[in-house]
């Protein structure tokens, strides 16, 4: 029978994604407490019980996903999809986070003039077997993520030589030709005297939200999660969206709905009653038309707010979870 849990959501502790993540939750209004201080790595979200947070690396944090050992976490794309082999089966990405975006690539010497493309490459490595009975060896942490992409471009004449840091400096020491390792700004590349091939981006990845389908789902857990993702969808319609304010006596009902539809704007109190003010949201972006359009129809003020969170009925982030987990 299965036990009724807490919700375990695992964070990253360290690196790139740290604070961003922390930064992600504080705005969800999520304020992420570690009583044991930093080398505690337990921890929980104040002012809501069943919840227990893990501090851990970004591809510890694949690992808790991928057994089920935890719920919830953020991590890379890049981790999830490199460490778990059946990763639509075990994991269910909800949405990505606008951080931590990193790009993985296979990147050879700038020297290596007439490489442009895999399949140059693949002449290459067919090339040094030929003539020097030497497979071309690539230098990564990517192992999985490399095999993949290279029997895609039918390119079988390499061997992996695993690098678990300072990847882009293999060429140079002469421990591989060539590397497979993220990049971000390009900067270490550049350093390394390295280059991205034409096609060689094989995943452009970001810090996602992701779910454990191996978790034991219980109703503590359910409900912990709910009230989060329900969080987190109110800020992010908060971020994204303006709510408007004005009187427009010369637009009936119609005419309202109308041009609010223009502007992909929505009436979520309905049409104003007469003599009151409509309130409408719409996207960031459409605003300012938005405003234009009801000063045309007769509005002499209109008010812009930014709200703090928008709460609706509706949370596409659980709604995708819960169908999943049936
Ligand atoms: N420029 C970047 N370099 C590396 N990772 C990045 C970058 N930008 C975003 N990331 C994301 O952050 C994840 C974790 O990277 P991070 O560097 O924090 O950990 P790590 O490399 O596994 O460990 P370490 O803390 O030892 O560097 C990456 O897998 C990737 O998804
Ligand atoms: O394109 P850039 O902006 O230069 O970023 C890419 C570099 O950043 C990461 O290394 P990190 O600093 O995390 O060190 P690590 O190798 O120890 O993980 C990654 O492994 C690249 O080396
Ligand atoms: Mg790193």
């Amino acid at each position: 029978m299965a036990t009724d849990t807490p919700l375990v959501i695992a964070v990253p502790s360290k690196g790139r994604l740290q604070e961003n993540a922390a930064a992600f939750f504080a705005r969800a209004g999520l304020e992420l407490h570690r009583p044991g201080g930093a080398r505690d790595y337990r921890g929980a979200i104040r002012g809501l019980p069943g919840v227990e947070v893990l501090f851990l690396s970004a591809s510890e944090i694949v690992t808790q996903l991928a057994s089920g050992a935890a719920h919830l976490g953020i991590t890379g794309e890049d981790l999830v999809r490199e460490q778990v082999l059946d990763a639509d089966a075990a994991v269910e990405m909800l949405t990505p986070l606008g951080f931590g975006n990193a790009n993985v690539v296979v990147a050879v010497p700038q020297a290596w003039i007439d490489v442009r493309t895999m399949a140059d490459l693949d002449d290459v490595a067919s090339d040094m077997r030929a003539r020097h009975g030497e497979r071309m060896r690539v230098a990564t942490k990517y192992i999985n993520l490399t095999r993949g992409f290279f029997a895609a471009h039918g390119l079988a004449d390499y061997r992996i030589v695993e690098s678990l840091g300072a990847t882009e400096g293999a060429p140079a020491s002469g421990s591989a030709e060539i590397v497979v390792d993220i990049t971000t700004t390009g900067a270490t590349l550049a350093a390394n005297a390295l280059k991205i091939l034409d096609d060689g981006v094989m995943l452009r990845s970001w810090a996602n939200l992701v779910a454990a389908m191996r978790a034991d789902w219980g109703p503590t857990a359910r409900a912990a999660v709910r009230t989060i993702l329900t969080r987190i969808a109110a800020e992010e319609a908060a971020r994204t969206t303006r709510e408007v304010s004005a009187l427009v006596p010369a637009l009936d009902r119609e005419a309202l709905e109308n041009l609010a539809s223009r502007f992909s704007a929505r009436l979520p109190f309905g049409p104003p009653a007469a003599g009151a003010p409509a309130t409408l949201t719409c996207p960031t972006g459409q605003v300012f038309a938005l405003v234009d359009a009801l000063s045309a129809a007769g509005a002499d003020h209109v008010g812009v707010r930014k709200l703090e969170y928008a709460f609706r009925r509706e949370n596409t982030l659980a709604e995708r979870l819960f169908r999943r987990l049936g």
